[in-house]
């Protein structure tokens, strides 16, 4: 049983080096990006995400939705464990599967096996698992010889092929996805799309942000709006995308 519980959970970022612009600057930005508060000249808090809570349990599909900078992405590194908030208790039950930052720990100088193996590792199979979905891995990339080459040798849409490859090989509990997972080529993508379709119907949540709203209709029954950090509505998918779309023509 897969389960998420957030209560008042806060993530600031501290920038020291930061520089006061004009009042008419501030106010341009102000739609954009989490909450800015200047503690000194030079040191300036964001405040990224303030005091969200909400609990979802086997089953959910949540759509993030919400202007740059509304903390989206901040959210989910925060279920996936890369963010530890600086305020406030997250509890997760259940295999999380993070479909973002998927390049994240390839190691270019290994080959594209040896990568299969490390990526493998880290999202949590066991090696005899990786072995197994090994060859189905490959067949995927449609990398070839090339998978017995240095990663440094592919371009960014060959390795893209790779590391999407490995992060859906593994069987999620919790899907965690962020809409740039855009890989490769057309042709790519078509096969990519399915296989990502497949790959959200074995989960038992998924939390997607996108900017994309017909993607949140397809994958989602229900969504969040965030507004600088804040939680401003959760309901079902239209309510929701409705209430987006009135502020931001406001
Ligand atoms: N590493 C960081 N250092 C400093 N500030 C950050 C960092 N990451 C995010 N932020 C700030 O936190 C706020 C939320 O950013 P986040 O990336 O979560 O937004 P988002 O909703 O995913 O935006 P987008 O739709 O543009 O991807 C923004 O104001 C951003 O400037």
């Amino acid at each position: 049983m897969a389960r998420i519980d957030l209560d008042g959970v806060s993530v600031t970022f501290p920038i020291y080096d930061s520089r006061r612009r004009s009042l008419k600057n501030r106010l341009i930005a102000a739609g954009t990006g989490g909450r800015i508060e200047y503690r000194t000249a030079s040191e300036t808090d964001i405040e990224a995400l303030a005091d969200v809570s909400f609990a979802l349990a086997d089953g959910a599909r949540v759509g993030l939705v919400g202007h740059n900078g509304a903390g989206k992405s901040t959210l989910l590194r925060v279920l996936a464990g890369i963010y530890a908030p600086c305020s406030g208790t997250i509890h997760v039950q259940g295999h999380i599967a993070p479909l973002f930052d998927i390049s994240l720990g390839i190691d270019p100088e290994a080959s594209g096996y040896e990568n299969i193996l490390i990526r493998g590792l880290f999202l949590g199979l066991s090696r005899r698992e990786v072995k197994a979905k090994t060859e189905e891995i490959a067949e995927f990339t449609e990398l070839g010889s090339f998978l017995d080459l240095p990663v440094r040798t592919y371009s960014t849409g060959m390795q893209l092929r790779l590391a999407f490859a490995v992060a859906t090989a593994i069987d999620p509990e919790i899907l965690l996805i962020d809409e740039g997972i855009a890989a490769g080529d057309a042709a790519f993508l078509e096969k990519a799309n399915a296989r990502l379709r497949a790959f959200a119907s074995k989960a038992s949540i998924i939390v997607l942000a996108s900017h994309a709203n017909q993607l949140i209709r397809e994958i989602c029954d229900s969504a969040i709006l965030l507004e600088q950090g804040r939680v401003l509505m959760r309901g079902p998918v239209e309510e929701v995308l409705a209430a987006y779309e009135a502020r931001r023509s406001k």
